[in-house]
């Protein structure tokens, strides 16, 4: 097991999880510095979702550490958990989960009301953000009334309007054409690299690890780092 390289944000060590015979991770080792976006590839079936499923605290490994900062996340209660997912992670899937019942701008403005911010201050700062995002316009529609590339961007704003240090994006653009996808993937970046965010990007698109700083190559539960990495 290597130990955790320093001055990393988040990071784990010797990571295993199975799913009943099938061995998902089997001691994978992961860091990312603040900042920095790196890009999770391998066959389907490696572990990547795993991966980064453990990586946020979503799972909990067999075996294994992640390390948040200065914590560990084994170490904190599910309360302390979900708090941490909330107030400082960010998450973005291949299919957007909105809530359907909420406009898209209620739905960029929740993780702030969950966080306690009053609906006026919530919903002016998810304007910003979807603004930012090019969708403005659709703030008053909900999901299934915008396109998946709309809809992917609202997600994508939903995601940072509470300035994670870390976005956990899986397959973002897996359900988009390749201009949309291309725009999102700009977009995202932007403004992770403005408010300094760690981004985890599980891809296995080559054309969207372009957008990374660094490659990690997960094959049968096992992470490398890809030689010639572009830092
Ligand atoms: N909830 C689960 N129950 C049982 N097996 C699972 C579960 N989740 C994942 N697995 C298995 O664990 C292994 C790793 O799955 P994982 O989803 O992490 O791979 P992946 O690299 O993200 O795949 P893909 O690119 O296809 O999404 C696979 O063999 C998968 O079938």
């Amino acid at each position: 097991m290597t130990p955790a390289p320093s001055g990393s944000l988040l990071a784990a060590t010797g990571l295993r999880k199975a799913y009943g015979p099938t061995t998902a991770l089997d001691g994978a080792d992961f860091s990312v510095h603040p900042g920095e976006i790196v890009a999770v590839m391998g066959p389907s079936g490696s572990g990547k979702s795993t991966l980064l499923h453990c990586l946020a605290g979503i799972i909990r490994p067999d075996a294994g550490s992640v390390r948040y900062g200065a914590r560990k996340l084994s170490e904190l209660s599910d309360a302390e958990r979900s708090a941490l997912r909330r107030g400082e992670f960010g998450f973005v899937f291949q299919f957007g989960q909105l809530v359907p019942e909420l406009t898209c701008v209620e739905n960029v403005a929740l993780p702030l009301r969950l966080g306690g911010v009053r609906r006026k201050e919530a919903e002016q700062q998810a304007m910003r953000w979807l603004e930012r995002l090019e969708v403005a316009g659709v703030r008053g529609k909900r999901p299934g009334e915008v396109s998946g590339g709309q809809g992917q961007r609202v997600a994508v704003a939903r995601a940072l309007v509470t300035t994670p240090r870390v976005i956990f994006a899986d397959e973002p653009t897996g359900a988009l054409d390749s201009l949309n996808g291309e725009r999102v993937m700009e977009l995202l970046t932007e403004a992770a690299r403005d408010t300094r965010a760690a981004v985890v990007l599980v891809t296995h698109e080559a054309r969207v690890a372009a957008y990374s700083d660094r490659e990690v190559v997960v094959r049968d539960g096992r992470a490398r780092d890809m030689a010639g990495a572009r830092l």
